[in-house]
């Protein structure tokens, strides 16, 4: 586990817009593509517009990149709360990426049905034991949730790579995740977390005895790979080392 701690929010995104360059590149050379599970909620919408924009977007062969979710909310994809929508909007309009490039969840099914199918549908595209991202982006939520990983809800203790539903209890709504097994499969992964109103939170992951119960994101660290934290300075703020 790494951190790279920036002075200000836009050099986060710059960060980490540089990171996932060259993750890409670097995959696109090994294995001839670039897979990625993209994080929804109110952080990454500015990375999306940075990749889209002039300084990166010939930086990568976008045909060789396959887009996923890490999770997504049980709303229909035009529905303003959609990751899927906001991705769309963000990044894969503006790069003019295909449709057949875009796995998108879902969301007709009911929850358990959408996650099973997720799940289908991301075990068949990599054809392998166990799939393995090549970078999955993730965001910290204040109550120290990350992907639909919410505290004391029962996908914290699956042993085995896979998707499930979630009910949040206090919102009265469903939403589809990545477990943590699957997540900690991925080659890279990179959480991008800025603002003083994530300092709680992030002091509570990083730093404090561990209790995934109430601080689900301690599940996460790269298996094999790398997990990357990209914070400022208002972010980490609460971190003592
Ligand atoms: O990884 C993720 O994190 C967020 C929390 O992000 P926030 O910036 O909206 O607090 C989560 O809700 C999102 O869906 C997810 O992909």
């Amino acid at each position: 586990m790494k951190l790279n701690i920036s002075n200000t929010a836009d050099e986060v995104l710059t960060g980490l817009a540089d990171y996932f360059v060259k993750i890409g590149n670097e995959s696109i050379t090994a294995r001839g593509k670039f897979t990625v599970a993209l994080s929804g909620g109110s952080s990454p919408k500015k990375l999306y517009e940075l990749l889209a924009s002039t300084s990166y977007a010939d930086q990568l062969d976008w045909e060789k990149v396959f887009f996923f979710f890490g999770d997504e909310r049980n709303v229909p994809q035009d529905h303003q709360d959609s990751n899927y929508l906001m991705a769309k909007k963000a990044l894969f309009e503006p790069l003019l990426i295909s449709p057949a490039n875009v796995y998108a969840v879902d969301t007709t099914f009911e929850p358990a049905e959408a996650a099973a199918k997720y799940w289908t549908l991301i075990s068949t595209f990599f054809d392998e034991d166990e799939p393995n991202f090549d970078l999955i982006l993730l965001g910290l939520g204040d109550n120290s949730h990350t992907a639909s990983l919410f505290p004391h809800t029962p996908v914290l203790h699956d042993t085995k790579p896979g998707v499930k539903e979630v009910w949040l209890e206090d919102q009265q709504v469903w939403r589809i995740t990545l477990n943590a097994p699957l997540i900690n499969e991925g080659r890279y992964i990179a959480f991008l977390v800025y603002g003083e109103g994530k300092a709680i939170a992030v002091h509570h992951v990083l730093e404090d005895d561990e209790d995934i119960e109430e601080y689900p994101a301690q599940l996460i660290d790269s298996i094999a790979g790398e997990t990357l934290w990209f914070l400022d300075e208002a972010a980490a703020a609460d971190l003592e080392e």
